[in-house]
């Protein structure tokens, strides 16, 4: 796998960084989530591949151990409110002193500067602040944040993966780690980019939910059939509309230009009756083998079954029988192996990893003791 040999510590956080560490799991780096103790249960669902150490970081001794494993590391990754590592001692100028090749990743809402950067939020905080938030949601209604995909996840755990991989690249010229300053604003922003690029072109002009790819367009949307289901459609270019027109059976002499936007609320509702008139099934048969762009609205419970994504294994099980999609994207040679065991219980593996880190059984007897670290043998997980 790509990522073998390398070392990571995740301390534990929400949504984001969990991801993160999920990525580089996946495709092949160890991870270590660090936990804290008398804590019993995780809600971390994104602990596939990983380790658990359950450690006590109010205690100078917890400090000094992850210091132990962050010597011994490629990468440590944050998720704590601004300030927080620092306050443990446990900043930058520390652990990369101690390791210079260490990638030390902050992920955060609002990143290490500005008037907000020691601030709590969530998702769609950032995603306000992103500016992608106001161009979110149908017309004529407020703002809709798509659940916390867009900041959380592609602009924060992905991008972060995505920072962490561009500086093992780099260490690999330099020898030397760095910092990497992941703000789920800036990650969401970015992922926008291509709204900021084509604002000039003019299709993001007309209000929220009036625009070309924002539900405004009828040849780009949803419709429900007569079934209660829902077919996308995303016939953009003439060629593919002209395809989705004939499906329709509506002929295109008789109706307004594609791209006369005063006329979409009438060719909407138009399009909403035929798609209407049919069940989803009847739908498929039509345009099935069309490049009319229109594809059926699947459910998480249809998906994999679905032939396409049947046929490229697109979804996965994992050992107790629970669906997930496979990582993306697909590398010829060293393509991600996700583990397929339930991920770990908060400190399962305190013992083992503090092992494999050159501790001696008598000093991880007497963390233990004094409550430094914890070991929880049994699947305490909801
Ligand atoms: C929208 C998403 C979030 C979705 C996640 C949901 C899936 C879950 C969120 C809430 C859950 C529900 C809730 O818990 C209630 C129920 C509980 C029940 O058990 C289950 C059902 C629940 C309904 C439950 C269900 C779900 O699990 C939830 C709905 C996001 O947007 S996630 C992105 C969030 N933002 C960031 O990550 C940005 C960076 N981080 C931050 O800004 C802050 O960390 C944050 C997130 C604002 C939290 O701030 P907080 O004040 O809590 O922490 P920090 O200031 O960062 O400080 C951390 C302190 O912890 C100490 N510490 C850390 N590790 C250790 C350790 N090993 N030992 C000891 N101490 C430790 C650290 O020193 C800090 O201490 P101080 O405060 O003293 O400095």
């Amino acid at each position: 796998m790509a990522l073998l040999g390398v070392k990571v510590i995740e301390l534990a956080g929400l949504a984001p960084a969990p991801f993160c560490g999920m990525i580089l799991a996946d495709f092949g780096a160890k991870v270590i989530r660090v936990d804290r103790t008398k804590v019993f249960s995780t809600l971390d669902t994104q602990a596939r591949g990983k380790r658990s150490v359950a450690l006590n970081l109010k205690m100078p001794e917890g400090v000094a151990l992850l210091r132990r494993l962050c010597v011994q590391s490629d990468v440590v990754l944050e998720p704590y409110r601004k300030g927080v590592m620092e306050k443990l001692g446990l900043g930058p100028s520390e652990l990369l002193s101690e390791n210079p090749r260490l990638i030390y990743a902050r992920l955060t809402g609002y990143g290490q500067s500005g008037c907000y950067a020691s601030a709590a939020g969530h998702d769609i905080n950032y995603l306000a602040m992103s500016g992608l938030l106001s161009q979110l949601g149908r017309s004529g209604e407020k703002p809709y944040a798509p659940l916390n995909l867009v900041a959380d996840f592609a602009g924060g755990g992905l991008t972060c993966a995505l920072g962490i991989v561009l500086a093992l690249l780099e260490r690999t010229r330099s020898g030397k780690g760095q910092i990497i300053d992941a703000s789920m604003v800036e990650g969401a922003a970015f992922t926008g980019s291509f709204l900021w690029k084509s604002r000039r072109l003019g299709i993001w002009s007309r209000p929220r939910g009036e625009n070309l790819l924002d539900s405004g367009a009828p040849f780009y949307d949803t419709y429900k059939t007569l079934d209660g289901k829902y077919l996308a459609v995303g016939a953009i270019e003439t060629e593919f509309y002209d395809q989705l027109l004939k499906g329709l059976e509506l002929d295109a002499g008789e109706l307004p230009p594609q791209m006369s936007f005063s006329d979409w609320p009438e060719l909407k509702q138009l399009f909403t009756e035929r798609f209407a008139s049919k069940t989803q099934a009847d739908w498929l048969m039509i345009f099935d083998g069309t490049d009319a762009c229109v594809t059926p609205v699947l459910s998480f419970d249809q998906v994999s079954s679905h032939p396409h994504n049947r046929e490229r294994g697109s979804f996965m099980k994992d050992s107790s029988g629970e669906e997930f999609p496979r990582p993306a994207p697909i590398l010829s040679r060293t393509p991600a192996e996700p583990c397929l065991a339930s991920g770990p219980a908060v400190g399962e593996h305190t013992v083992e990893v503090l092992l494999d880190y050159g501790y001696t059984s008598a000093e991880i007897d007497e963390m233990l003791a004094a409550g430094v670290v914890q070991c929880n043998t049994g699947k305490a997980k909801l």
